[in-house]
């Protein structure tokens, strides 16, 4: 048997934590798999008086950081501490100093990740990265190995498991958004700062990745839009229900004739699709090829076991592929390094997708056609309508109405003029749409 792999890893926290306990509890079936012992030699992290998750006697743990990526005696460093500065300055030194390197961080890949994948391959190392798109899901190796001979036509998941967690523990349990949101700081699925949850952020960070891998475009992540769950009314989830939808918070690749959308939103799916009755911390998501058709993972997107999993079978692929020539890994971004190629990223005007709308305006004869009318103008189809009333405000109704596939910039262009009526009260609330074949 060959010399065990030494890694040294950087954040001992719930990852961490659950990587130790994984090697701990699989480990001889581990090395069957890997051919060669995956040992944690060393670790750092940012208090020793902290108590661990993990079993540590073996483990010559500091508070140094440094020292574990410029010690000559660790082969692979696991990057577990999270957030982009000094989790970029630890991966460069480590890949400066000869090392793989497997993380679990969006956040440092979908920002840095164009320059760590070439500073990699520059150094003939590896960088590897599973964890950090749907946790446990095996997305990135599907898209990157499985999935090789397709041309990708769109990914769209739920892949941030806080925030489908929180709307199901809303919808399921009656309880409020903070007390959801508690509740899964609580169970480890959080980010540390939890706004990179609720805002949309960690599942933009990850739809870079994903975006990236699928279609063989930088990662880009600042052109993403990004809406979050904050503020989605209980009032449009009813209404959503009652027109046979279901509220997802969705992260969104797609090929459009014009270029690339990329997009994370609250998106009303129907109920009946695989994606609407994915619940709690679960994520999911669909993947077309052309020549496959529809594919669809499911699974743990969080949690220190279900991350584990993910982080350990990257230190696996990392040990057994040491000894392969650069040349013969796979690209860290699927496609060969000089075959990344820029494609238009889309503004949201032109997204072209379904919409639903709700508008609240004088309940008098006419309204309604006027508003339908006015969505006919502009060749824009309409899909369902429901007319109620609003909680306060006797003499008004509320339109809610889901069209058919429209551009955005011409759905804003009818709303535009709805809002000018002189019988539509302020404020229009807009969600998007969005039907995937399962
Ligand atoms: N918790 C989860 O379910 C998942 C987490 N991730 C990612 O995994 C990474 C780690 O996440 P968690 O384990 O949940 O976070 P955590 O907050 O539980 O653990 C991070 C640990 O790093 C330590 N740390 C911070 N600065 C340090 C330094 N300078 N030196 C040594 N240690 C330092 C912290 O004290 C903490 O114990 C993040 O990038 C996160 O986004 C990815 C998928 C799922
Ligand atoms: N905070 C993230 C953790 C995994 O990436 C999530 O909730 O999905
Ligand atoms: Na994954």
């Amino acid at each position: 048997m060959m010399e065990p792999v030494k890694v040294g890893v950087l954040g001992l926290g719930t990852v961490g934590a659950g990587v130790v306990n994984l090697l701990a509890r699989n480990g001889d079936e581990i090395t069957r798999r890997a051919g060669r012992e995956i040992r944690v030699t060393r670790a750092a992290v940012r208090s020793l008086d902290r108590a661990r998750d993990c079993e540590t006697g073996a483990i010559d743990i500091g508070t140094d950081a440094r020292a574990i990526v410029e010690d000559p005696n660790i082969d692979v460093v696991l990057e577990l501490i999270g957030g982009d500065e000094l989790a970029y300055e630890l991966v460069m030194a480590a890949i400066a100093n000869g090392k793989h390197v497997v993380t679990a961080n969006k956040h440092l890949i979908a920002l840095h990740g164009n320059e760590i994948f070439a500073a990699a391959d520059e150094a003939g190392v590896v960088v590897s990265f599973e964890a950090a798109v749907a946790g446990g899901i095996p997305i990135i190796k599907a898209i990157r190995e499985s999935l090789a001979a397709n041309r990708i036509e769109w990914v769209a998941g739920i892949i941030n498991g806080t925030g489908n967690f929180i709307l199901s523990q809303m919808k399921f349990e009656g309880v409020t958004f903070e007390q959801a949101l508690a509740e899964a700081q609580k169970l480890g699925f959080a980010e540390a700062d939890p706004t990179f949850d609720v805002d949309g952020i960690d599942a933009a960070h990850k739809l870079a990745i994903l975006g990236s891998i699928a279609f063989g475009i930088p990662l880009s992540f600042d052109r993403i839009v990004t809406d979050g769950i904050r503020g989605i009314a209980a009032d449009d989830i009813e209404y959503a229900e009652e027109l046979g939808y279901r509220v997802k918070h969705l992260g969104i690749a797609q090929r459009q004739e014009t270029g690339v959308a990329m997009r994370v939103h609250p998106t009303l799916v129907p109920e009946r699709a695989l994606l609407a009755n994915v619940e709690g911390e679960k994520n999911a998501i669909m993947v077309h090829g052309d020549a496959v058709g529809p594919t669809a993972y499911y699974g743990a997107g969080a949690g220190a076991g279900a991350t584990a999993s993910a982080v350990v079978a990257d230190l696996i692929d990392t040990a057994r592929m040491m000894s392969v020539d650069p040349s013969g890994r796979v690209p860290h971004l699927a496609f060969q390094p000089d075959q990344i190629t820029e494609e238009p990223i889309l503004e949201s005007p032109d997204f072209v997708c379904g919409h639903y709308f709700r508008v609240q305006v004088a309940d008098k004869t006419g309204v309604m056609a006027e508003i339908t009318r006015m969505l006919a103008e502009l060749e824009i189809g309409i899909e369902a309508i429901l007319q109620k009333d609003p909680p306060t405000a006797e003499d008004d109704a509320r339109v809610i109405i889901v069209t058919k596939p429209a551009r955005e910039g011409t759905l804003h262009e009818a709303l535009d003029h709805i809002k000018a009526l002189p019988t539509t009260r302020d404020g229009v609330v807009h969600y998007r749409v969005a039907e995937f074949e399962d």
